[in-house]
């Protein structure tokens, strides 16, 4: 079992008005279990992956699992300019009890089976990078056989590691990759950022082999803008359906420091935000999470704040 957590009042605060003018006073505080389907609203749906588990086997520095209410912190103070029929709703947190990674993805994986179901549009916060196997499992449940969806990841790292001690942050798009394989698919996974010194020769044979579609961080700058956005629209256009996930790490330490694993060599908030916006238009988006935001090594909450910019400029343009 995981332990599911309240969503709770204490993580949203800022500058009052009496409109709704900012996100804290936007945002409504839910319990999971009890939610339907509202029609009047398109909604928006904050659920935490309060865990840290994932980077410890994978041999990285913990404090991840304080990152989901971190960014809560940071998102409440910005400015709300959702419309009325617009909701977002906070879910609380997932949290992972007695080290069991796989319980904790497996019912992280029905919350956002729950959340498809009742048509809102998860937003998950992490949390190590294990989170992504869980949220595309629950994504997938609700994907026809001939449909196909495709996983955009923004990351230094592949994250292809196999998994044979259990699952970690560095195996999600593996697991993926190897559960398509057994049906005869392949895995449609683009991976924006890949640094060569923070990938191993197989880990880039193995995404070889997989078709993996990537672009190397020297690439993946507004510099390059123009080849991004057309390695963007043809991976979109072969795919029905899009996850995107946002590892922290993918970005310059410079932009944000406070992750599991530093990057100096990452890229830029730039090129991600040009990046979504393709991604948006697409219309294709039907999951976001952004994770390893670690606020144990952050600087002047930077890293929170960008992670809360990037939820920010997503809920306002979907
Ligand atoms: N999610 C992160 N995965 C990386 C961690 C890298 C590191 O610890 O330096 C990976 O396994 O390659
Ligand atoms: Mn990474
Ligand atoms: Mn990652």
């Amino acid at each position: 079992m995981s332990i599911y957590k309240l969503a709770n009042t204490d993580n949203w605060f800022g500058r009052s008005s009496d409109q709704q003018l900012y996100l804290h006073e936007k945002v409504k505080l839910l319990n999971l279990q009890e939610y339907e389907y509202q029609k009047e609203y398109k909604t928006y749906a904050l659920l935490g992956y309060s865990s840290d588990e994932g980077v410890r086997r994978n041999l990285g520095r913990t404090g991840s699992a304080l990152g989901p209410d971190a960014i809560r912190e940071q998102l409440g103070k910005m400015p709300n300019h959702l419309n009325e029929n617009t909701q977002l709703i906070d879910f609380g947190n997932l949290e992972c009890k007695d080290q069991n990674l796989e319980e904790l993805q497996e019912e992280c994986t029905i919350a956002v089976s729950k959340l498809i179901k009742n048509r809102a549009t998860p937003i998950l916060l992490g949390g190590s990078h294990d989170l992504a196997y869980a949220h595309y499992n629950g994504l997938l449940q609700h994907i026809k056989p001939k449909e196909k969806i495709g996983i955009i990841n923004f990351d230094a790292h592949f994250d292809l590691r196999a998994n044979i001690d259990g699952n970690n942050s560095g195996t999600p798009f593996y697991q993926i990759a190897l559960e398509h394989e057994a049906k005869n698919e392949a895995i449609k996974y683009m991976a924006l950022g890949i640094r060569k010194d923070a990938n191993t020769r197989t880990l880039f044979d193995f995404a070889e082999s997989q078709k993996v579609n990537y672009l190397l961080q020297d690439h993946f700058s507004m510099s390059y803008l123009e080849h991004v956005q057309l390695r963007l629209i043809q991976f979109m256009e072969d795919v029905d359906y899009i996850y995107t996930t946002i590892d922290l790490d993918g970005l310059s330490s410079a932009y944000a420091p406070g992750v599991s694993a530093a990057s100096p060599m990452g890229f830029a908030p730039d090129i991600v935000l040009e990046s979504l916006k393709l991604i948006i238009d697409s219309g294709k988006l039907v999951g976001l999470d952004i994770v390893e935001l670690n606020p144990n090594f952050d600087i002047d909450k930077q890293t929170a704040k960008l992670a809360a910019s990037l939820v920010h400029y997503v809920i306002h343009n979907l």
